[in-house]
């Protein structure tokens, strides 16, 4: 057996020291800037918003098939735990960095606070693309990962879930090796497990739906019908899959779809009957034969009505912010608009739902699990998406007022609305041991 260093495993530690204004980091600290002045009081509180509470680097070495051994570099940060414990999913992909997974655990900050969970934010990842590991690797890595951020997560103290190239899978191996390290199953670990070990039902579709129900509300006060309209879609995996169903259910025309294996466009629609098994079965959209593919850069050109970004951060650019043709932009993935293409947007009249609300449906029903798994008490389906809904539209009403009264975007007023929460919660508990 030989053990070799992979230099490529490792992140710069300092990036987030400072910060390019496009990176995750950067991005999130400028979305702070601009709620400062909406704060009153509680503006003397915003430095705790800009620190995350802590963050744990760790080694995950793994004995590869090959008898070499691998190690990974894997992160865990808990940005806030003011209103409850932290919560946020893990990530698998080769470029996750300290610097993005704090960007992602402040963001899982504000969704929660914005639809009202009792929890902080947190978030995880591995840099590594989990697409070159075989299932036994996986299943290693994901043990071994867990056993090294053991000291931190718990059902009372910091609950993962899935995000990009994570699942139930994963969830359930999480799950195991946490109840193994301390003795008793403890289902609350970890969300969006399988159904069998505890998960919910409606979890995996729970993203998509709270994008498609933004969307609808937002389609609503703009006076743009759903039926017939025309939708692309950035990513067609957990998220983008389930959200362009729905909105294909609602009457709308998925015109185009892009992710890491190409872009495809159907004038006509794309039939998401075909689509949807085709990726489950060979891995992306590329080389779907119900349509035409198309150059990647083309996709932010294209004639659409609703734009869904569900891949990764950044991808709106400035540049690409003065190319969109979409009303209306549903942010599905978290941080995808960086702050000068969120000016030139709301400038061009381009009505963005942010992440913080948008996609705030995955973390909203796993909330429903933790809450189903201590009392182990498990509810239908439908009480699980009309529960969702509810709490989905009201937060956005509240979220729209704040936007309305104070002629702020909708991503300043979710900010506004959800950090007057978390720091109304850090000023009543205090300063002193
Ligand atoms: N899974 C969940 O419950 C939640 C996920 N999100 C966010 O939604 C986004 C997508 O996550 P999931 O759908 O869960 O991940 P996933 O792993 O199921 O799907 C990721 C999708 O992004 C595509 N993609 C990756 N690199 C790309 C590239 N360079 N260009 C175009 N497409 C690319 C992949 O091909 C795949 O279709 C992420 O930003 C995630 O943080 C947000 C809230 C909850
Ligand atoms: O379901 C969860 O707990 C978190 C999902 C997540 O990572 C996210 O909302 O970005």
């Amino acid at each position: 057996m030989s053990a070799k260093t992979d230099p490529t495993q490792l992140s710069s530690f300092l990036s987030y020291v400072t910060p390019s204004p496009t990176s995750p980091w950067g991005t999130y600290l400028s979305q702070v800037d601009r709620v400062i002045p909406y704060l009153g009081h509680l503006g003397k509180w915003a430095e705790t918003l800009k620190r995350p509470k802590r963050a744990l680097i760790v080694d995950v070495p793994i004995e590869m098939d090959d008898g070499s051994v691998r190690h990974f570099e894997g992160f865990r940060v808990q940005h806030n735990l003011s209103r409850g414990p932290g919560k946020g999913g893990v990530r698998y992909h080769p470029d996750v960095t300290l610097e993005e997974v704090m960007a992602l655990s402040a963001w899982m900050t504000v969704k929660c606070a914005a639809v009202n969970l009792p929890y902080g934010g947190a978030k995880g990842g591995i840099r590594v693309d989990p697409k070159q590991l075989s299932q036994k690797e996986l299943e290693k890595m994901t043990r071994r990962y867990t056993s090294e951020i053991g000291i931190i997560i718990g059902p009372q103290r910091d609950i993962p879930a899935p995000d990009v190239n994570t699942n139930g899978q994963i969830m359930a191996w999480m799950m195991d090796t946490y109840s193994q390290n301390t003795g008793a199953t403890a289902t609350g670990v970890v969300t969006g497990k399988p159904i069998h070990l505890g998960g919910s039902l409606g979890r995996v579709k729970a993203t998509g739906r709270g994008v498609f129900v933004t969307g609808r509300e937002a389609a609503r006060r703009l006076g743009l019908a759903l039926d017939g309209a025309r939708v692309a879609v950035q990513g067609f995996g957990n998220v983008g899959g389930s959200a362009a169903e729905l909105f294909a259910q609602a009457g709308a025309k998925i015109v185009a779809a892009q992710d890491h294996t190409g872009t495809i466009y159907n004038d006509k629609g794309l039939d998401l009957a075909e689509l949807v098994p085709y990726v489950k079965q060979v891995g992306g959209v590329g080389g779907f034969k119900g349509a035409e593919a198309m150059d990647g850069e083309s996709f932010w050109d294209v004639n659409a009505d609703i734009l869904i970004p569900a891949a990764l951060e950044g991808v709106i650019s400035a540049e690409r912010a003065a190319r969109i043709k979409a009303r209306l932009v549903l942010e599905g993935a978290n941080g995808p608009t960086v702050p000068a293409a969120d000016d030139i947007l709301r400038d061009r009249g381009v009505l963005v739902v942010p992440d913080v609300i948008c996609n705030a449906g995955g973390v909203t029903v796993s909330y429903f699990e933790w809450v189903q798994d201590f009392s182990s008490f498990f509810w239908t389906e439908d009480e699980i998406n009309v529960r969702l809904d509810k709490i989905m539209v009201d937060a956005l009403r509240r979220i729209w007022d704040t936007a309305d009264l104070h002629k702020i975007t909708l991503r300043t007023a979710t900010f506004a609305v959800a950090c007057e929460r978390i720091l109304t919660a850090r000023e009543e508990r205090g300063l002193y041991p």
